[in-house]
């Protein structure tokens, strides 16, 4: 209907078309103390810009008229079949993004053919994320005190869980100023400014609340505000893991019977370390930006890390936004990628949908870049696809 010229139609909604456009929806949708848990970095937010940096200084080589039709996704991590080479990883606390958190995020990567990783610190039990699929998940570990440990593997194996990656750039959290400034941390305090900021999202408030999966259930059971500063609390006393050393990995090794992998390692010497401790692969990756500041970018280093394990499966995580970010990636040598914030982003928007949405996203952009590049298939992507460019090529 229009009158003196103004359409009074209500106006569509914008359409999500891209993970940024998840990222903007979702921070509509948070408080600020978990917009901040999720989105936020350490100090000054190098490695967080950094990661991002990274992909804008390659670009492509395309090749014309290859005659390729419908490029293949396929590709396979630790022995398991993939429809894309994009893992969910490990995100502790996902209750904060969406009470169905971790159940959601598991579910999403089955129906969209990839896998989850279930994190140490997360919301929902091994077993009931576990129940609530058919597919068998990956399990990552933060290997606190060694009974804790002992006890998480076997939860995990039990549960039918075969593959675990250990994370190891955490032996202190990193400095988050932004959960800080907002009250997540740690521990979390409630100021009345706080509660009444809360109260602008009442949706998420009443969900939150209702439903209480915002501690680090496999530590803590139970679930109020009470469990959830408990939780950070023995985050902070075990997860923070200062002692660990390459004898507990060795230790780690020898008491996980399924493939292992070694997360958050930065440099070629580590990797060799890693796998001369028997791990089956390595995860690329600075932990989003949240742990060590000015750690160099993961796509930076993913390079000589696969030239130093020639023989071993390499993943990378950190910044990857967009499907064109995979393919680089993969033509660096990674064998597969993981998304954490931008499947955060699509759980607190619409949970199980949101996240299979965002998977989505990721699979139509790797499609369409790869026909573009003239590119068969995920498989043939090498370093010949990619031209470095010092200066950014989105610069302008
Ligand atoms: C909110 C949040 C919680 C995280 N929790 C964990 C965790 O429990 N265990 C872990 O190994 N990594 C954790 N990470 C790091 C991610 O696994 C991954 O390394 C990182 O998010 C990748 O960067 P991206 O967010 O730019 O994709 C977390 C990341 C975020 C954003
Ligand atoms: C709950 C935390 C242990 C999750 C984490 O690893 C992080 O915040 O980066």
């Amino acid at each position: 209907m229009h009158a003196f010229g103004f359409d009074l139609r209500p106006r569509a909604p914008r359409p999500l078309l891209t993970v940024d456009d998840y990222r903007r929806a979702a921070r509509r949708r948070l408080p600020a103390m978990v917009r901040e848990y999720i989105d936020g970095g350490a100090d000054d937010l190098a490695t967080l810009t950094a990661n991002r940096a990274a992909f804008a200084r390659w670009g492509f080589r395309p090749r014309v008229l290859t005659g390729h039709q419908s490029p293949d996704l396929a590709t396979t991590v630790a022995g398991v079949d993939l429809d894309l080479p994009v893992l969910l990883a490990p995100v502790g606390l996902t209750g904060l993004a969406h009470w169905q958190g971790d159940v959601a995020a598991a579910r999403a990567a089955e129906r969209r053919g990839t896998r989850h990783v279930l994190s140490t610190a997360s919301s929902w039990t091994i077993e009931e994320v576990a129940e609530s699929t058919t597919r068998a998940h990956f399990f990552q570990l933060y290997p606190h005190s060694g009974d804790t440990a002992t006890a998480l593997m076997a939860r995990a194996w039990n549960a039918g869980y075969r593959t675990m990656m250990v994370t190891v750039d955490y032996p202190v959290r990193g400095n988050r100023e932004g959960e800080r400034r907002t009250g997540m941390g740690p521990p979390p305090t409630l100021t009345p400014v706080q509660a009444l900021r809360m109260c602008r999202h009442p949706t998420w408030t009443y969900q939150t609340l209702r439903h209480r999966r915002i501690s680090a259930r496999n530590l803590v059971e139970g679930g109020g505000v009470a469990a959830a500063v408990e939780s950070v609390e023995i985050q902070e006393r075990h997860l923070s893991q200062a002692t660990l050393n390459w004898d507990d990995l060795t230790w780690l090794r020898d008491g996980w019977q399924g493939r292992l992998y070694v997360k958050g390692i930065l440099t070629a010497q580590d990797a060799e370390k890693a796998v001369s401790c028997g791990m089956d692969g390595v995860v690329v990756s600075n932990h989003g930006g949240r742990q060590l500041d000015f750690a160099p970018a993961a796509l930076d280093v993913l390079p000589e890390i696969v030239a130093a394990v020639p023989n071993t499966e390499v993943l990378l995580d950190g910044g990857v936004r967009r499907g064109s970010d995979v393919i680089k990636a993969l033509a660096l040598g990674a064998r597969a990628v993981l998304i954490g914030r931008p499947y955060a982003y699509g759980l607190a928007v619409g949970a199980e949908d949101g996240v299979a949405r965002v998977l989505d996203i990721f699979a139509e952009e790797i499609e369409r870049t790869l026909a573009l590049l003239g590119a068969p298939s995920v498989q043939a992507l090498d370093p010949t696809w990619l031209r470095p460019h010092p200066t950014p090529l989105n610069a302008g």
